[in-house]
């Protein structure tokens, strides 16, 4: 059995690469075989993926090491019945702390990857006209949406990043974008929001480089979450925020919490969504159904 590792050196600013060297040194002195794919460019991992599947045996590992764009990117490439592994290296990691896996020690990560046990997860499966794939992580429409942007254009990411203060650059994001970001309408499962602000699909907890949007979500079920947080006064608004930050935002009457198997929506104008962190575009009065899939980890 060979480990195929697709790794993203680059992730978390350079950690990436620190973890992919640690970890095939070890690989190396225990004698555990394996092939490193390393992605040269953004968006490398679809190719790097084809390359794996097209060489690996039945037997062989895949083994996915960099932040929650890799891992995004990386498990849309693989088919449904493809089981991986998942050494989180990035910023933000959220993906990596929804399936509560060290953050640190890619050791003792590897070492329970090792000798696991196949175990269900599961992740969203979002179709619309336009737009289709699996989000590992979550699927924002609005305030999100516009602060990742937001955060991708702003070269104050890259200088917090420094000082590993992810969460604090989509902090300082959100606070510019909540001044200026319109409501909007949706209806979703026949419930109608007239003033949705931030409105986020996810499976597990974590948002934003480790805030629990969602705190009771599980990876290891096929509930939805969603929240949805109506465009009330601002100073209401702002006072939410460190509140979604420990958690106790469900307490509002303004932040509204379904759980389902789907959810179909439409919204009523065209809207920015962030998917596990990518920017795209939903139109108004497309149908966006959103379910989940099941896929196997070992971990
Ligand atoms: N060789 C490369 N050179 C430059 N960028 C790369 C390379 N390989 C991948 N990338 C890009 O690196 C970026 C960062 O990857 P990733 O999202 O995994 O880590 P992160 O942003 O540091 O962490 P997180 O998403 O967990 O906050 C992605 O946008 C990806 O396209």
């Amino acid at each position: 059995m060979n480990y195929y590792i697709l790794a993203n050196p680059h992730a978390g600013h350079g950690h990436g690469k620190q973890v992919t060297d640690e970890l095939t040194s070890y690989l190396t002195h225990k004698k555990i075989t394996f092939r490193l794919f390393e992605t040269h460019q953004p968006f490398d991992e679809n190719r790097l993926m084809a390359d794996i599947l097209a060489q690996k045996t039945a037997a062989d590992r895949i083994l996915i090491i960099g932040g929650d764009g890799t891992i995004s990117l990386s498990v849309n490439a693989l088919p449904e019945n493809q089981a991986f592994s998942y050494i989180p290296a990035g910023s933000g990691n959220d993906f990596g702390r929804g399936l509560g896996i060290s953050l640190k020690d890619t050791i003792a990560t590897f070492d329970n990857i090792h000798k696991a046990q196949p175990k269900e997860i599961f992740m969203l499966n979002y179709v619309s006209e336009n737009l289709s794939g699996l989000a590992t992580n979550n699927f924002g429409i609005g305030l999100d949406a516009a602060m990742v942007d937001a955060t991708n254009k702003s070269l104050t990411k890259g200088v917090l990043n420094k000082f590993k203060s992810g969460q604090l650059a989509y902090l300082l994001s959100a606070l510019h974008v909540v001044l200026i970001k319109k409501p909007f309408g949706v209806t979703v499962n026949g419930v109608r929001f007239d003033k949705a602000f931030l409105f986020t699909m996810t499976n597990h907890s974590f948002f934003g480089g480790g805030i629990p949007l969602a705190p009771d979500a599980k990876i290891t079920d096929s509930d939805i979450h969603l929240i949805e947080l109506d465009r009330f006064n601002i100073v209401g608004v702002f006072a939410l925020i460190p509140k979604i930050i420990q958690a106790k935002h469900f307490a509002s009457k303004h932040v509204h919490h379904l759980v389902d198997k789907k959810f179909e929506l439409v919204i009523d104008s065209d809207q920015l969504v962030q998917i596990d962190g990518e920017i795209h575009k939903l139109k108004a009065g497309q149908k966006l159904t959103v379910t989940t899939q099941k896929r196997t980890i070992l971990k």
